[in-house]
């Protein structure tokens, strides 16, 4: 049985993991052991740039001119604007889209999924379609049953595509599966850990981007790093109580690996929810209206994440354990003032 690897979602990080991946995959292609297709197929949500079609674009000139410009990709990556043609066969499913769109992919990929394929997630969201929220991996998992690992860690897609080292964290629960997607994605400036730990990791990365909305709050209102270095803590705080009140099992090691910590300094100093959040500040505009303007088609997943997350804390009546998640909902939405973020009130305890 041959290996074959798909990647759903094309964006900044989408085309950056293409990049790493489909060198993988290349250098894997050629030993026989392996059995592994050469082609990786990604599949592009069609749009339109410059008059002609992105998955035109990306073919010829083996580039994602519009959200990884400048960075060229293997000639064995493919574009396909087809869901179903583009994990036809394929028995190694990368995800990577923003998180708000993989419900409606999942149903569009039900029945066309290999009986052998396994899945990997790099999405750092929760799935608020649910009545509360669940993992987004496990969302995938029930849609397509299929085992489905996670991968994050401190990665600005940008900053891995110009191939500056940095660490990453692989979260699994079938350790064959993990161990596979961790040799597979590791490199000489990509390292790779794995923790068998789905939840841990896969938290981290979504709750993360709730404390970068909140670093980019201090940085619009022109606090210090001291200021910003006690937002970092009462989130992390946060994050970890997030993940003991509602999963259980939890590893307290999992947020000192890259997915922790780490992924919470890097997005606190240099993402884009930290980004647009500064800018949120120093305008009169929406987050929807900045993320327009500023991003060029990518997207934010900070404010979505603390409405859905807070929407889950209200109904059971926790929010007060959350102050830091509670106010940049409420900021985010306009219905607090940003020079509030430094006024809550701090609770203690783990
Ligand atoms: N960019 C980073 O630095 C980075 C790093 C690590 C993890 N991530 C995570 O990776 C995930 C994907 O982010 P990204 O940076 O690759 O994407 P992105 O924000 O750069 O781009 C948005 C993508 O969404 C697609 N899209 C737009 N409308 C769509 C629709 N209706 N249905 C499906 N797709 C649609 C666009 O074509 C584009 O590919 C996110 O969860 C993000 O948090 C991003
Ligand atoms: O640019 P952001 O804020 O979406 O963050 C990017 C990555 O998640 C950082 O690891």
């Amino acid at each position: 049985m041959r290996e074959r690897l798909a990647i759903i979602g094309s964006g900044n990080w989408g085309s950056t993991i293409a990049m790493i991946a489909g060198e993988r995959v290349l250098e894997w292609s050629q030993v026989p052991e392996r059995h592994m297709e050469r082609e990786v197929r990604m599949w592009v949500f069609e749009e339109t740039v410059d008059g002609q079609k992105l998955t035109d674009l990306i073919n010829t000139r083996h580039e994602n001119v519009k959200y990884l410009p400048g960075i060229p990709l293997p000639h064995n990556v493919t574009a396909c604007p087809d869901l179903v043609e583009t994990v036809k066969d394929a028995t190694l499913l990368v995800f990577v889209l923003p998180h708000q769109f993989v419900k409606k992919v999942c149903e569009q990929l039900r029945g066309h999924i290999a009986p052998s394929a396994r899945a990997i997630s790099l999405i750092k969201g929760l799935d608020g379609s649910q009545s509360g929220i669940q993992l987004v991996s496990h969302s995938i998992r029930d849609a397509l049953q299929i085992d489905v690992s996670v991968l994050m860690g401190a990665n600005i897609a940008n900053e891995v595509a110009a191939r500056q080292f940095c660490e990453t964290t692989v979260g699994y629960a079938d350790e064959a599966n993990g161990a596979l997607w961790r040799e597979l994605f590791h490199t000489d400036y990509f390292h790779t850990h794995m923790v068998q730990d789905v939840a841990g990791v896969e938290l981290c990365g979504a709750l993360k981007n709730i404390i970068a909305v909140a670093a980019g709050f201090v940085d619009g209102l022109k606090g210090g790093d001291n200021t910003k270095a006690a937002i970092i803590r009462i989130g992390l705080i946060e994050m970890r109580r997030f993940a003991s009140m509602y999963y259980k099992g939890v590893n307290d090691q999992t947020f000192l690996e890259s997915c922790g910590v780490a992924d919470v300094i890097t997005t606190c100093f240099g993402g884009r929810n930290r980004r647009v959040a500064e800018a949120f500040v120093l305008s009169d505009k929406s987050f929807a209206e900045l993320e327009d303007e500023m991003l060029n088609g990518q997207k934010l997943q900070g404010v979505l994440t603390a409405a859905e997350v807070c929407k889950v804390l209200e109904r059971d009546n926790k929010l007060d354990q959350f102050p830091l998640f509670h106010r940049v909902h409420l900021i985010a939405e306009g219905n607090a003032d940003p020079k509030t973020i430094t006024q809550i009130k701090y609770v203690r305890g783990s």
